[in-house]
């Protein structure tokens, strides 16, 4: 029997370990998604893991947010097992790439390298049955921990303050990035850390499982953890001295280059599933630096991100440029995932899909008998019956301490700048839309983003699918929006980094850059036109905006 072409073609998986979600996206040589699948961790863990979001929230520090790391491990399991019961053809992939949540770490206990070295002597097992002693902390700080302040000051004076650390990491100190979660697991369990021979993130974690062994930290996503020196791409000993590990190098291992082939699939995954024995791993990363890569973004485009945290990231060429430009210290500049010369400027907001959920439901009074799709439907008419620019009113709703701007609670204040006690329903959620876009607009013409010169915006991430929200989104920075097929942008990166990091590194030596070997693959769509009457409502309601976020920060800070 001969097989037809398509039943042997290669293809390239993007697998990507997110806040709520394991997803995993097949693309073939021409770059045309052909296979998709998720694990979404509540529907499958919830009761198991006492989880809710794919996370835990400590009940008594509330900045303290985790996740049980073996979690992630069943998780691939489930992954894996989906995708062989829907007779994936695992036999074809040619090369895996994949990504995580950023920042959050997982530490390997003593002899974890071992046990990953011989997993294929058990592949009648699952890896959560396997690995559950290999973890030396058994629930993994992730990007919503806030708990680290004390760290950060450390990390900051290491250096001789917050401008000289983002000068050379990056970012001032945030208390989510991983080198204050690695010297506060120090400072607070430090027989945990002596029990641990290696340190992960979420990204290279998933990559370790992969290959049997210990993947290394890329440099984009290492760029997330206030360590990694952007001009060197190395770790800085400084701030490794800070942590107060004295073999934080040895426990990290070497950064690489984001389109580094890090290893062969283990064997395991081939007996168990039927990969093929010369599959290839590429290096995973971060989950906004993968976004990149999916809406294979250039200069001057700028990405929103719609996810369980918002984000908005664009292509830097150089670093100096945007020191002259950001009159903030807030937001990041990261290593560029697929362009080694290049870096990315991202900003984070923590309180994104989650706050319009809490929102929604408590305004409108719905609960789990209505699906999400009649949740949002409603969330769209309350949003129809209200004007453009609410009467005035602007508000925020930080229901966990927010990253940027570092403040918590809510507030909403009138057209007369007076505190307004409340909202109607419909009145609440437009103000709650309106106020998370003028955020981004705010915060990004802080960092130097010159919104009368936006060449596009390009929307990703689970709420970039409704288009009442995205038209708010083109009205607030008056720029056209523009949309992909393929909402997960972050998997579809990594598929797309598969091909790339396999054509290069592998037997093609293939030189094509990035941009040129992904240059077939779908465009973006144009989904949303501004309208400029409404841009000039909003422009007229910024400074109103930034109003609220001084209150609300003045307010944190008097609370704390
Ligand atoms: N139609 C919609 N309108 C608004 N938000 C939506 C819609 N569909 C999904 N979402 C939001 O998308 C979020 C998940 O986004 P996703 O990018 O998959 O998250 P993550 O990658 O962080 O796990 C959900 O929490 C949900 O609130
Ligand atoms: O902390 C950040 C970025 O700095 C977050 O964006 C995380 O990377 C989580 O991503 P999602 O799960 O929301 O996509």
């Amino acid at each position: 029997m001969t097989l037809s072409a398509s039943s042997t073609q290669p293809l390239f998986l993007g697998i990507d370990l997110s806040t709520q979600q394991l997803k995993a996206i097949a693309v073939d040589a021409d770059l045309t998604v052909t296979h998709e699948f998720a694990i979404p961790f509540d529907a499958h863990f919830a009761a198991e893991f006492k989880i809710k979001d794919g996370v835990q929230v400590s009940a008594t520090e509330a900045d303290v947010v985790t996740v049980p790391t073996l979690m992630w491990v069943a998780a691939l399991d489930a992954l894996l097992a989906s995708m062989r019961s829907q007779a994936f053809p695992f036999h074809r992939v040619k090369c895996i790439s994949g990504t995580g949540q950023q920042h959050g770490s997982v530490y390997w206990a003593k002899g974890a390298e071992s046990t990953l070295a011989g997993l294929e002597s058990s592949s009648n097992r699952e890896l959560r049955d396997i690995l559950s002693q290999s973890f030396a902390v058994q629930d993994s700080p992730i990007w919503m921990d806030s708990s680290t302040a004390a760290e950060c000051a450390v990390l900051e004076q290491a250096v001789g303050g917050p401008e000289k650390l983002a000068a050379i990491s990056g970012s001032r100190a945030y208390e989510r990035f991983t080198g204050a979660q690695i010297a506060k697991l120090q400072r607070t369990k430090p027989d945990q850390m002596a029990a641990c021979e290696r340190i992960s993130l979420v990204s290279s974690f998933v990559a370790s499982l992969l290959i049997g062994g210990y993947a290394p930290i890329d440099e984009s996503d290492g760029s997330g953890m206030n360590l990694l020196n952007l001009q060197t791409r190395n770790w800085e000993a400084r701030l490794l001295q800070a942590t107060q590990v004295s073999d934080l190098s040895v426990k990290l291992g070497a950064p690489v280059p984001s389109d580094t082939l890090v290893g062969t699939i283990s064997r395991y995954f081939v007996s168990r599933y039927g990969f093929a024995e010369d599959c290839v791993v590429g290096a995973f990363t971060g989950d906004n630096p993968a976004s990149l890569a999916g809406m294979r973004i250039g200069e001057g485009d700028m990405t929103v991100s719609l996810g369980t945290s918002d984000t908005l990231f664009l292509w830097l060429k150089d670093t100096q440029s945007l020191q002259q430009e950001r009159t903030t210290l807030d937001g990041h500049v990261f290593c560029n995932p697929v362009d080694t010369q290049s870096y990315m400027a991202l900003l984070c907001y923590k309180n994104g899909s989650l706050a319009r959920e809490r929102v929604r439901d408590r305004a409108l009074h719905l609960n789990s008998e209505q699906t999400q799709t009649q949740k949002w439907a409603a969330f769209d008419a309350a949003l129809a019956s209200t004007p453009v620019g609410n009467n005035g009113i602007v508000a925020a709703y930080f229901d966990q301490t927010e990253i940027t701007p570092s403040a918590r609670g809510e507030l909403r204040l009138g057209a007369d700048g007076n505190e307004v006690a409340a909202l109607s329903p419909e009145q609440e959620i437009r103000s709650l839309i309106e106020g998370q876009f003028l955020a981004k607009r705010l915060h990004a013409e802080r960092l130097g983003y010159n919104t009368s010169s936006a060449r596009r915006i390009l929307a990703t991430g689970g709420a970039s699918n409704n288009g009442a929200i995205l038209q708010i989104l083109a009205n607030v920075f008056g720029a056209r929006v523009y949309r992909l097929e393929q909402a997960n942008s972050a998997a579809l990166g990594c598929a797309f980094r598969a091909v790339h990091s396999w054509r290069k590194h592998g037997s093609l030596h293939d030189a094509r850059s990035f941009e040129q070997a992904t240059a077939q693959a779908e465009p973006p769509k144009l989904v949303a036109v501004p309208d400029p009457a409404a841009t000039a409502v909003y422009n007229q309601l910024l400074q109103a905006y930034a109003n609220v976020e001084s209150l609300l920060v003045a307010r944190t800070k008097r609370d704390a």
